[in-house]
């Protein structure tokens, strides 16, 4: 698609190019677009714009859809040498056909549509309905599509269904019977067109069909300050007690893209809490999972709105807006 066409389609279409202090202020930038086709993948789109942009100056984002990424050159720069650019990226994959109306696309002006969310479950699901509500609320871009769970029976599914939202039974086991493969979970989460998968108290290893059919789009919320009390046996109250046995004197919530293994992904964002001398596991959770709430939501709502962009060296940072990063 003709840049052209798509900036007509969408708000995001203005370029942002910040010249940096060392580039020539005589700096004259022209656009290089790019002819795009529906079928491009963001990933070869930027990694095709990656060589192009020397990597200490380009910074590349994944966002939903087709990403158009304009290339600005600095003509009065060296030969070879790239000026620094920072652009707002168009995203052709979820424009709404053209959706004029801001009302089509859930309030947002910019005729983007909400992404379609799967939450993983296993117990309570207060951060789950956390999620919702904001997605009610409008705080978050997106919608509960689905919840996925290794115990249906769970308090978090009972909301589910109270609220219509269609119930998943993953892995297969004793509390599952009905269980699907990942395969199937897979399959039903891609043709449902689910774009994000929140963990929200899930217990279970995610499958590694599951996490590469998902890239960088799977976020989990954990009880403590990853790297530290994180990893298979670390969930729950276990967490907590860990923490008070450990003498540390700070604990909080951690935000983090999720991989194949327990815990290990890049971090997105953090919150701190403070232990007391006479903190119970219990009261200690209930001060952290305040912090969850409210960490998660924010951190789903970056997400929903492709206000996250991910460093050279792989650690994701969210956009408080589209020009001011915030490093929570
Ligand atoms: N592929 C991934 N799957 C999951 C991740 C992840 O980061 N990558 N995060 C967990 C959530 N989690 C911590 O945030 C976590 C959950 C459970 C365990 C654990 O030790 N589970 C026990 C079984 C517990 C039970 O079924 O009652 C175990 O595996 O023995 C550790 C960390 C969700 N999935
Ligand atoms: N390692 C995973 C883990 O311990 N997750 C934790 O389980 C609790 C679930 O509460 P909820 O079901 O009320 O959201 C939350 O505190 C969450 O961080």
């Amino acid at each position: 698609m003709e840049l052209s066409k798509l900036a007509s389609r969408s708000r995001h279409c203005g370029l942002v190019a910040h010249r940096r202090s060392s580039t020539p202020a005589d700096c004259r930038s022209h656009i290089t677009s790019l002819s795009l086709t529906d079928t491009t993948k963001p990933r070869s789109l930027m990694s095709t714009l990656r060589h192009d942009v020397s990597s200490k100056e380009g910074r590349v984002r994944f966002g939903r859809g087709v990403e158009v990424q304009r290339l600005v050159k600095c003509e009065s720069l060296q030969e070879g040498q790239v000026g620094s650019v920072e652009e707002k990226t168009a995203f052709a994959g979820r424009l709404e056909n053209g959706a004029e109306d801001s009302r089509q696309s859930g309030g947002h002006d910019d005729g983007l549509a909400r992404a379609k969310l799967a939450v993983f479950v296993s117990g309570g699901g207060s951060n789950f309905r956390a999620i919702h509500a904001g997605c009610k609320e409008n705080a978050i871009f997106g919608d509960v599509a689905y919840v996925v769970s290794d115990k249906p029976g769970c308090k978090g599914c009972e909301y589910a269904i109270e609220n219509n939202i269609p119930v998943l039974a993953y892995p297969k086991g004793k509390h599952a019977p009905e269980g699907i493969s990942p395969t199937e979970l897979v399959e039903q989460l891609r043709g449902a067109g689910v774009e994000y998968i929140l963990l929200a108290g899930y217990l279970r290893l995610l499958p590694s069909e599951l996490v590469h059919a998902y890239p960088r789009a799977i976020l989990n919320i954990h009880p403590a300050l990853l790297p530290s009390f994180g990893g298979k046996g670390y969930f729950g109250m276990k967490v907590h007690e860990a923490v008070i046995r450990s003498g540390a004197r700070f604990t909080g919530a951690t935000v983090h893209f999720v991989d194949e293994k327990y815990d290990t992904g890049p971090i997105l964002a953090q919150r701190v809490v403070p232990v007391r001398a006479d903190d119970t596991p219990a009261e200690l959770a209930s001060r952290v999972l305040k912090e969850e709430h409210q960490l998660y939501s924010f951190a789903v709502s970056a997400l929903c709105e492709d206000r996250i962009f991910w460093r050279e060296d792989g650690v994701p940072i969210i956009r408080k807006s589209w020009d001011e990063a915030e490093y929570v």
